[in-house]
């Protein structure tokens, strides 16, 4: 399988290649050449397998000549063994028609830990196998910092620098961030906003000289071993419910879009999906996209679903590029559009391809908080305000016939205060998490300014000064 940059003017490249390098060298983010399709009866047949061998099937053709069959099942095996839930992913009825899929079994709570578990093994792999050590730099907006750290803490060919918006995260994945006393990790507080830091994690890709000199790598959802470690929960939870015999909808809390595009793969690999609903915040860019065709940045308002603040959605630029038939220029005409104005408008064409597969909807913080209350009142189920945002904005698209999984993306144990403030009850952390909240603490604070940064970077990586 080979990747192509959205942009049109990066290398097209292996898996292990696009793995290490997280960003093209044009910008733009790395996709298969093609989709595997499977039919209804491989489909059919994930029915009741376990979920590191439905792992196993859905990613195996993306990473086939690259990583050998046995190595690739050995570290899916060993990333969900780890889980709380021996299912891993387990679906919960709520109401006759609507399931949430618990993605939070993993060890930071949140869904990142599926895709990051596995993707620390796959790097460590690649680059045992080359002799290379590596500089991984992730900007995050809560969960993908601790989910990162927690699966490259210790390892000996990387060092991970995670950039947050100070302030601006939740005391428990601040926690989750700056309690890991090992060498290679390093928590940055920006003052800045997630998007602030998203922006600096691009422009470091973008200075070449830098890149190169200190190995830069990625772990936000632009690296495309993200997206797919997260197809694999579709297949499983959409089989599980009835398909491939009948069809099922999603509803994903969206901030980056990568969760919902994982859905948006699976349906092109064979997945009967009758809709994919982004649920968002009052930081509603993708929602307003949807309906106005669209995209205009607005400033980013803190909410009690921190993670799922942000403007600049970043693989969104992925569905252009589907829904402009892989056309790089189109894809850059409109992303220098927005880099210039803050905005780009969507022609009818692609909008209207968009809107076959996808539908959107909002929620502000008094209806999460209201969901939060009166799902436990009525279902007796505790959800975090990110995965209520979900659970709201389907309540919308349900049409009564087509099951509808809500994604639930995060324990409401790493948002105690939300919680409690909706509905009066204050989730615990499991046991094992709790020494974290009394641990000592780790951090840089630094300005938003992306010279301070690398040169913050090139000082402490050891990829720049152990010269492998
Ligand atoms: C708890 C939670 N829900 C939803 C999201 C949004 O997911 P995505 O950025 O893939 O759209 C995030 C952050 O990524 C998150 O941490
Ligand atoms: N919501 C995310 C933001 C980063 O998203 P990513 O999926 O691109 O890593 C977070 O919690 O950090």
């Amino acid at each position: 399988m080979k990747y192509f940059s959205t942009r049109g003017e990066a290398p097209v490249l292996g898996f292990s290649e696009v793995l290490l390098q997280g960003l093209a060298r044009d910008g733009g983010l790395y996709l298969p050449e093609t989709w595997p399709v499977f039919d209804a009866d491989k489909i059919a047949s994930f029915a009741g397998m376990a979920y590191a061998d439905v792992a196993f099937e859905v990613i195996q053709p993306f990473v086939v000549g690259e990583i050998e069959d046995d190595e690739l099942r050995a570290m899916i095996q060993e990333s969900y063994d780890g889980f709380r839930h021996n299912t891993v992913t387990p679906l919960v009825q709520i109401t006759p028609n609507r399931f949430i899929l618990e993605l939070f079994h993993g060890p930071t709570l949140a869904f990142k830990d599926v895709a990051m578990q596995l993707l620390g093994r796959m790097m460590d792999h690649v680059l045992t196998k080359r002799g290379l050590r590596a500089t991984i730099v992730g900007a995050t907006s809560g969960d993908t910092g601790g989910a990162a750290i927690e699966a490259f803490r210790g390892r000996e060919r990387t060092d991970i620098f995670i950039l947050f918006p100070d302030g601006r995260v939740s005391p428990v994945q601040r926690r989750q961030m700056t309690t890991a006393s090992e060498d290679n990790v390093h928590a940055l507080a920006l003052t800045g906003n997630f998007d602030d830091c998203q922006s600096i994690v691009k422009g470091m890709f973008n200075n070449f000289g830098f890149r190169d000199r200190v190995a830069l790598s990625g772990v936000n959802s632009i690296n495309w071993a993200r997206i797919l470690t997260q197809i694999v929960y579709y297949f499983v939870s959409g089989v599980a419910v009835g398909a491939p015999h009948r069809k099922v909808s999603f509803t994903v809390p969206t901030g980056n879009f990568g969760d919902i595009f994982a859905g948006y793969a699976a349906m092109q690999m064979g997945l009967p999906i009758e809709k994919l609903v982004v649920a968002t915040n009052v930081n509603d860019i993708l929602a307003r996209t949807l309906e106005t065709g669209r995209y205009e940045m607005r400033g980013v308002t803190a909410t009690s679903a921190p993670s799922m603040d942000i403007q600049i959605s970043s693989n969104f630029e992925r569905l252009l590029s589907e829904v402009c038939g892989r056309d790089g220029e189109a894809v850059r005409r409109m992303m220098n559009q927005l880099s210039q104005s803050g905005s780009f408008t969507i022609e009818s064409g692609p909008m209207e391809a968009m809107r076959t597969s996808f539908a959107a909807g909002r929620c502000d913080e008094a209806e999460t908080a209201d969901t939060i209350a009166s799902t436990l009142n009525e279902n007796g189920y505790l959800l975090d305000p990110h995965t209520a945002i979900g659970v709201h904005v389907a309540k919308s698209h349900d049409d009564g016939k087509t099951p509808m999984i809500i994604l639930g993306t995060a324990h409401p144990a790493k948002f105690p205060d939300a919680v409690e403030a909706a509905c009066g009850v204050r989730p615990e952390l499991p046991l094992e998490l709790q020494p974290m909240m009394t641990a000592e603490e780790r951090q840089e604070v630094l300005p938003a300014e992306q010279d301070a940064i690398e040169r913050h970077i090139e000082q402490h990586a050891r990829a720049v000064h152990s010269g492998v």
